[in-house]
């Protein structure tokens, strides 16, 4: 069965190692190279195009329609101003931006069931050049196709535990990946320990979004929250059991080297809830607060911590 579960694990989407690209030794560290690279550009764009010196998403002025899947966005101009914001741009200047400076490293997004783990991750994978991972969909290659719901009523919680930590024991060996995690990946500390070795990033979401997302979807793949009714009752019921799990796993989450709020993104944007907020304006969201924590990193390591 262990060997079973390694070679599936290997195959047939394992990445070679050989291709990813080492860290720079270039002198010029993060922040300083950005912060130059900034006022490049800006100057740069001043020159050229006024309207279009900079790359910050201020909605208000302009309508952006970006569509959930192929993340095109399409941009209106009013009048002669050309509208700075195109999102899909956006989300290419800054992956490129930060790219270099992740050094390889993967990107394991954490979060609850249905906070948009996969959506996103997906997303950002892409830009990046990287590849995506789910760890439940591994999980359940690694036990014969057993989808997740009977892994937990044929084994029992602990047995899938045991899997989700050997299938993220094997993705911290890797590089260049964005990972989505399970829900609970965030429970055990050996599970830290590997997501350590990258980037983790806390999708953090009202529990009333992810109530009402997971109500539209149904429960069949998350046996934690199964039997919850259907009906006006249901996203409810998901309420409460998110809630349950929340008040367990909170503290846990706030462990993550960078956390995307989506209240503070639709606070910042001028939404009214987040319902409204596309994948792709919270995986630019995501590439900022990495682009944070990476300059929060490098500091640390100027000031010799
Ligand atoms: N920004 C968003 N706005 C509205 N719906 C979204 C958004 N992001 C994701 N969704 C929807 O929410 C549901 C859950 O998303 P997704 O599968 O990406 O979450 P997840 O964190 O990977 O969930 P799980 O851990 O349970 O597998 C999906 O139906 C998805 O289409
Ligand atoms: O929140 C959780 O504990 C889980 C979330 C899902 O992604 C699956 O990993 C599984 O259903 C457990």
């Amino acid at each position: 069965m262990e060997a079973k579960v390694l070679h599936k694990l290997q195959c047939p989407t394992w990445i070679d190692f050989e291709k990813f690209p080492r860290k720079s030794s270039g002198s010029v560290r993060f922040s300083r190279r950005m912060r130059e690279e900034k006022r490049l550009r800006v100057l740069i764009s001043a020159q050229m195009e006024p309207d279009i010196a900079s790359n910050q998403r201020s909605y208000d002025s302009v309508k952006v329609s970006c569509t959930f899947n192929s993340f095109s966005a399409s941009v209106l101009e009013s009048g002669n101003v050309h509208a700075p914001v195109d999102e899909a741009q956006v989300l290419k200047n800054k992956s490129q931006e930060i790219e270099p400076y992740l050094s390889g490293r993967c990107i394991y997004l954490v979060g609850m069931m249905g906070s948009g783990k996969t959506t996103v991750g997906k997303i950002l994978s892409g830009v990046l050049g990287y590849s995506f991972f789910d760890c439940d969909t591994l999980i359940e290659q690694s036990v014969d196709g057993t989808s997740v719901a009977e892994i937990f009523k044929l084994y029992g919680e602990g047995f899938f535990r045991e899997k989700e930590t050997e299938v993220l024991q094997k993705l911290s060996l890797m590089r260049q990946l964005v990972v989505s995690t399970g829900g609970g990946a965030v429970t055990r500390p050996i599970n830290w320990r590997y997501m350590q070795k990258g980037i983790s990033v806390w999708l953090d979401v009202p529990l009333e979004a992810l109530a009402q997302r997971i109500a539209a979807v149904g429960t069949d793949s998350r046996p934690l929250l199964h039997q919850c009714e259907s009906g006006d009752a249901y996203t409810e019921v998901a309420l409460n059991r998110l809630s349950t799990l929340w008040e367990e796993r909170g503290e846990a989450y706030a462990n993550a080297n960078a956390r995307v709020s989506l209240e503070n993104i639709a606070v910042k944007l001028g939404h009214k809830d987040v319902s409204s907020l596309t994948p792709v304006t919270i995986a630019i969201e995501a590439l900022e607060q990495i682009e944070g924590f990476l300059k929060e990193e490098d500091d640390m390591a100027i000031a010799g911590y």
